[in-house]
């Protein structure tokens, strides 16, 4: 059987990592795609030269040319700019937004097949505007952001309660801004929600209100940190696990940016919500039962999301 092929568009710290893990992985061969010159083509050949060392012999090449992305199977998309502190995702729509026309063009002219995973921020109108350009099914194009979000709120939780990460399951959905909704309700320990472990004295409202205010906050905690831009190994780590349950058609159950077409009563509109990610690529939206404050904090999220909606229009009148 002919070996996967996956592409990352944007080269820089995510891309670079997400080949560095597909390599070691063995998801397939890796193009790194990139405006600048001579960046993707180095980091290919380190990368490439890992290879003696860890026993993979995927062909990793570095590309300006989007005709090199033709028959990708997955690509990954993390073109454009990140933040730095001081700034809010949302700062970063209209020069990501340019970035995604021209990225969904070439995708659109070069592999229309493939499953496209959008990272670029701000993640669900980047997402939206990107299958808008490329005209690819909206089932094969999704956002990552749920899966990360989830990772740091469990993170958080299993060392909340002194716990494995294993046994750490939870779930956050919306947009990925400050309005996005940790389910308190769905996040367990061993299959036990953390109602009822504060209910038994293992953990306080305060100590959870606390933790889901640090998820709702984790990307910008670690901006502050880093200085010069955001976060990238447990961005890439997710979205290999995207790519992967598509692959390997594992069927996952993940929080993805997701296009809706009424389910949560949300509209032609990309939000993270549970979805099953397999060979088809979306192949289910699960609706899960929200309580009332949960359904209001998701309204607030899908709000926000739309509101950048129509910056994007008033940006880019050919998505109006
Ligand atoms: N969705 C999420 O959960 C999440 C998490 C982390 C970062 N992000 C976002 O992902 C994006 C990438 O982050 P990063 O840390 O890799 O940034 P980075 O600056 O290290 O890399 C971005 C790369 O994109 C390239 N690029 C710019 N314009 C391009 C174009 N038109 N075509 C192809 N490549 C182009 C740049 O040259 C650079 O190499 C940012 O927008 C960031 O905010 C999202
Ligand atoms: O916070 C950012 O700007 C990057 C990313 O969205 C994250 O959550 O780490």
């Amino acid at each position: 059987m002919a070996r996967k092929k996956i592409a990352l568009i944007g080269a820089g710290n995510i891309g670079g990592t997400l080949a560095h893990l597909a390599a070691l992985k063995g998801l397939g061969d890796i193009v790194l795609f990139d405006v600048v010159e001579g960046v993707p083509q180095g980091k290919a050949l380190d990368l490439s030269q890992c290879g003696p060392v860890e026993g993979f012999d995927a062909a990793i090449t570095g590309s300006n040319d989007y005709m090199d992305i033709a028959g990708a199977d997955v690509i990954i998309v993390t073109a454009g700019v990140a933040r730095k502190p001081g700034m809010s995702r949302d700062d970063l729509l209209g020069i990501n937004l340019k970035v995604m026309k021209a990225v969904g063009e070439g995708i659109a002219a070069n592999a229309p097949d493939a499953f496209v995973i959008c990272i670029t921020n701000p993640l669900d109108a980047m997402v939206w505007a990107l299958r808008e350009f490329s005209g690819l099914p909206h089932s094969k194009v999704v956002g990552m952001a749920g899966v990360l979000d989830s990772a740091r709120f469990s993170t958080f939780l299993a060392w909340e309660f002194g716990v494995s990460v294993k046994e750490v399951n939870s779930f956050v959905l919306g947009g990925h801004g400050d309005t996005m909704v940790p389910v308190v309700e769905y996040s367990t320990v061993a299959g036990i929600p953390i109602p009822d472990l504060i209910k038994m004295g293992r953990s306080t409202q305060e100590r959870i209100d606390a933790i889901v205010a640090r998820t709702r906050s984790g990307g910008g905690e670690i901006v502050g940190l880093l200085k010069t831009g955001s976060a990238f190994y447990a961005p890439a780590t997710s979205a290999i696990a995207m790519a992967e349950s598509y692959l390997y058609d594992q069927k996952r159950l993940l929080p993805c940016a997701v296009h809706l077409t009424g389910q949560y009563g949300v509209d032609d509109l990309y939000v993270g919500v549970p979805a099953v990610i397999g060979k088809d690529g979306v192949e289910q939206v699960v609706e899960i039962a929200l309580d009332d404050a949960a359904k209001a904090n998701f309204q607030v999220s899908v709000d926000a999301v739309k509101e950048l909606l129509v910056a994007c229009k008033g940006i880019d009148s050919s998505l109006a």
